[in-house]
């Protein structure tokens, strides 16, 4: 049987002659998997995410979702199979919450009927499921930063995907809600959903993945299972700074960055600032 998603020796640039974002990036995802991708800033983590999507078309090299190359499937054809929430997206219409969620129906629904009444309680039940169903009435664009997050799940959910694609899925939620999302994450995935996100938190991936990218001067410096991944090497490597990896008793792996030298970046401020 096909994978869900076969990346092959892919390859993106932004334009015909601008600096190559990455290149032969390798990697499957199947059923279930919860694929982490980190990486610094400016990595190509969005970029990439996008080409798993049919946002971006890539170079060379092949995307294939079910066995498909995605350059043959439909607009509808990829909504059917990619629920994506995109980083710090903007709402624009004061729809209703419910109105918001509804939406995610739009693959299965023809665009001149209204949705019917199974699309209706499926659009509550995606609700329920990330208990904000107190929210359903409230107008969409008077909602918090991190109400916007749960909600635009909300509406992912609603759509049935097979995979779930979130970018930075987490910013913007309070320290309790980061991990809520985190365990419907694993939970979903429990159930078959697929599911690929990218973090600043290597803590998150050993939270809720299966699957960890790390990736850096464009390409994947590693892949493979957390406990393999994220080492305190590899992180160094990542990030630049070292990191203290710590097991507390229930076999949970923990991050601990460790202070920087920035006292040497900092001299030629120490006269305007100081205390003295
Ligand atoms: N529309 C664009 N046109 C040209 N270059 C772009 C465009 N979008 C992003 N880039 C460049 O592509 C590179 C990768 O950006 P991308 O947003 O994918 O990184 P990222 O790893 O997601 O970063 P972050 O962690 O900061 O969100 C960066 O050098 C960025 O400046």
């Amino acid at each position: 049987m096909a994978k869900l998603v076969e990346v092959k020796e892919v390859s993106f640039s932004y334009e015909k002659n601008s600096p190559i974002v990455f290149e032969d990036i390798n990697f499957s995802i199947e059923k279930g998997d919860v694929l982490c991708i980190l990486g610094p800033n400016g990595t190509g983590k969005t970029t990439l995410i996008k080409t798993l999507n049919g946002l971006h078309k890539v170079n060379s090299g092949l995307v294939l979702l079910n066995g498909e190359d995605i350059n043959n499937l439909s607009f509808n054809d990829i909504a059917k199979l990619v629920g994506y929430i995109p980083q710090g997206h903007i709402p624009s219409f004061p729809f209703t919450v419910f109105d918001v969620v509804l939406m995610g129906r739009a693959p299965y629904v023809n665009l001149t009927s209204s949705p019917r009444e199974e699309d209706k309680e499926i659009a509550i039940n995606a609700l329920k499921t990330l208990g904000i169903e107190d929210l359903k009435d409230k107008t969409y664009t008077n909602l918090s930063g991190g109400e916007h997050q749960l909600v635009f799940l909300a509406r992912v959910l609603a759509q049935e995907p097979d995979l779930l694609i979130l970018d930075e899925p987490t910013n913007h939620l309070d320290f309790g809600n980061q991990i809520k999302l985190l365990e419907i994450i694993e939970q979903l995935s429990n159930l078959g959903l697929a599911v690929i996100m990218s973090s600043h938190y290597p803590d998150h991936a050993f939270l809720a993945a299966n699957k960890v990218a790390i990736m850096k001067d464009k390409s994947f410096i590693d892949f493979g299972s957390p406990e393999d991944v994220l080492t305190e090497e590899n992180l160094n490597k990542a990030y630049g700074i070292d990191v203290n990896l710590i097991e507390l008793e229930n076999n949970r792996k923990i991050c601990v960055p460790l202070k920087t030298d920035l006292e040497l970046v900092m001299t030629n401020y120490s006269k305007k600032y100081s205390k003295d």
